[in-house]
């Protein structure tokens, strides 16, 4: 089995991943600030010949669980951020700096789309841009809609979005604190992802294919407006691309990886952009 970990700054997310068949055999997650021991959670490392590791958390995080895995398992992958890698140059004057899961994100989304647009809705919401051709703009830092709720200390932190709202209802005007709260960092969080993207795209002159991962992104898709596919291992794509084990993986199959639909045209988001701005 490999195992593959998303060490992210709330969750660390983990799934295992059979050799043989390329199949998920099973995932979970355990809370970051937690120590990454086995246990009941954690899945048994007995069975694990590799493990690829994204971690955004503190350095001493990644050090611990990277010296623990050692022990136990003899091929320890720990992906960071370089000048370019699979086709995909790195748009940071420092490399080095970019989160690795954005990096990852971007490679994965490279090789599944030529040219992405890829937002994150984790702790933070992160959203990076490639173009065709590979160059890496860079891209933007929000905070995610958590962070966002907790800033506000109204007392509704504990009140989260219901995942399975309508966009519409968590659009309209809130009636009463949790609603407000709710409604507007929602609105916050979709209205930067819309004009970010009509934003860049009409810069540069194109329409790029739209991807989503994060653990809001299903809350986050109902509220954007143009052609998008949702990607929950995103990131874990990109450990597949960079260090590739399985059969499928070798020959560039990344699990789960969505259909993606064709982007709305640049003349469409060029449009709908100057309407914004007369608003
Ligand atoms: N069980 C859960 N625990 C915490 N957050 C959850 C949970 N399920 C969904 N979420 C939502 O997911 C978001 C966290 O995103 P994610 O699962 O991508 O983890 P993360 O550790 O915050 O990621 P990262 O730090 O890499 O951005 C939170 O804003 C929260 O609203
Ligand atoms: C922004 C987060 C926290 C999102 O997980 C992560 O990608 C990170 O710690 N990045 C380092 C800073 C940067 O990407 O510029
Ligand atoms: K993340």
């Amino acid at each position: 089995m490999i195992l593959d970990l998303d060490i992210g700054n709330t969750l660390s997310k983990w799934r295992l991943k059979d050799v043989a068949s390329s199949e998920i055999r099973s995932r979970g997650a355990v809370w970051t600030r937690e120590e990454w021991r086995p246990g009941s959670d954690i899945p048994d490392l007995d069975v694990v010949s590799a493990v690829r590791i994204s971690s955004v958390a503190r350095q001493k995080v990644l050090q611990e669980t990277v010296e623990l895995l050692r022990h136990e398992v003899g091929l320890v992958h720990v992906a960071r951020p370089v000048r370019e890698s699979l086709g995909v140059v790195n748009g940071y004057d420092e490399p080095g700096r970019l989160g690795v899961d954005r990096w990852l994100g971007a490679l994965a989304s490279y090789q599944l789309a030529g040219a992405c647009c890829t937002v994150d809705c984790g702790s933070a919401i992160t959203i990076d841009f490639v173009l065709p051709g590979g160059r890496h703009l860079g891209g933007y830092i929000l905070p995610g809609l958590r962070l966002m709720k907790e800033s506000l200390k109204l007392g509704t932190r504990n009140v989260a979005i219901d995942p399975d709202s309508e966009a519409d209802e968590l659009l309209a005007p809130g009636r009463n604190t949790v609603e407000a709260v709710n409604h507007g960092i929602y609105m916050a969080a979709v209205s930067a992802v819309n004009r970010i993207y009509g934003e860049v795209c009409d810069r540069e002159g194109v329409a790029l294919p739209l991807l989503l991962t994060g653990g809001d992104a299903r809350v986050v898709s109902r509220g954007i407006r143009v052609p998008h596919a949702l990607w929950p291992d995103m990131v874990y794509g990109g450990l597949e691309a960079c260090f590739p084990q399985t059969a499928a993986e070798r020959a560039g199959r990344l699990s789960g990886a969505p259909q993606i639909p064709a982007p709305v045209s640049l003349e469409k988001i060029r449009a709908s952009l100057a309407f914004s701005m007369l608003l």
